[in-house]
């Protein structure tokens, strides 16, 4: 039956997660609490549904997540449609995201590139950006980990091939992520 079959390749891509990136989950959280806490901010970005996992993400940080807590500094650079269409138009659509980690990223912010192939090119123009501004740099991301995960500092790569699973994955990584956030205040 196809949907206990995608249940069982589910269970083994979280059991994947639990047994490879756990400490990496815990690495980058408390990256983001040392940042938020000298008065930095937390930046991801995305295409597709990782757009949409990185919109998610930031408005946790944003509003709350489980607990009362003051709001913490994140914005996800795939929301703004008058920005993309400029600069995709103006420049490429290769640049929408590193153009802009080049207006907002400031040294010691979080910049966290979310990509199921670690490919998109994008995504990788932006983290190098973040690199070269003094940014910390972490990326969820899939399969093989593709070209991203060479020029990032903290590479989560969940090694599986279907990508619906990995997504899941990142969104279950990252809301680990803002729990251990939130227990830090
Ligand atoms: O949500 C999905 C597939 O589940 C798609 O929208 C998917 O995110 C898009 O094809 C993205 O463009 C893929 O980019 P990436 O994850 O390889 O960086
Ligand atoms: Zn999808």
């Amino acid at each position: 039956m196809f949907v206990k079959q995608q249940a069982d390749e589910l269970i083994q891509a979280v059991t994947y997660v639990k047994e490879n990136l756990a400490d990496k989950v815990e690495e980058l959280a408390a990256k983001v609490v040392e940042a938020f806490k000298r008065g930095n901010k937390v930046i991801l970005m995305g295409n597709g549904g990782s757009a949409a996992d990185a919109q998610h993400i930031a408005a946790e940080f944003v509003g709350r997540f489980k607990k009362e807590r003051p709001s913490l500094p994140a914005l996800a650079l795939n929301t703004n449609s008058s920005t993309l269409t400029a600069i995709g138009n103006d420049y490429s659509y290769d640049v929408v995201f590193s153009r802009q980690i080049d207006g907002f990223a400031k040294e010691g912010d979080v910049v966290i590139g979310i990509s199921t192939s670690g490919n998109s090119k994008n995504v990788y123009l932006a983290l190098g950006m973040a690199k070269r501004k003094g940014c910390f740099t972490a990326a969820f991301l899939g399969k093989d980990g593709g070209t991203i995960k060479d020029i990032c500092d903290l590479p989560l790569i969940v090694n599986v091939k279907d990508t619906p699973h990995i997504q899941a994955c990142h969104i279950f990584m990252a809301h680990c992520m803002c729990d251990l956030v939130d227990q830090a205040y």
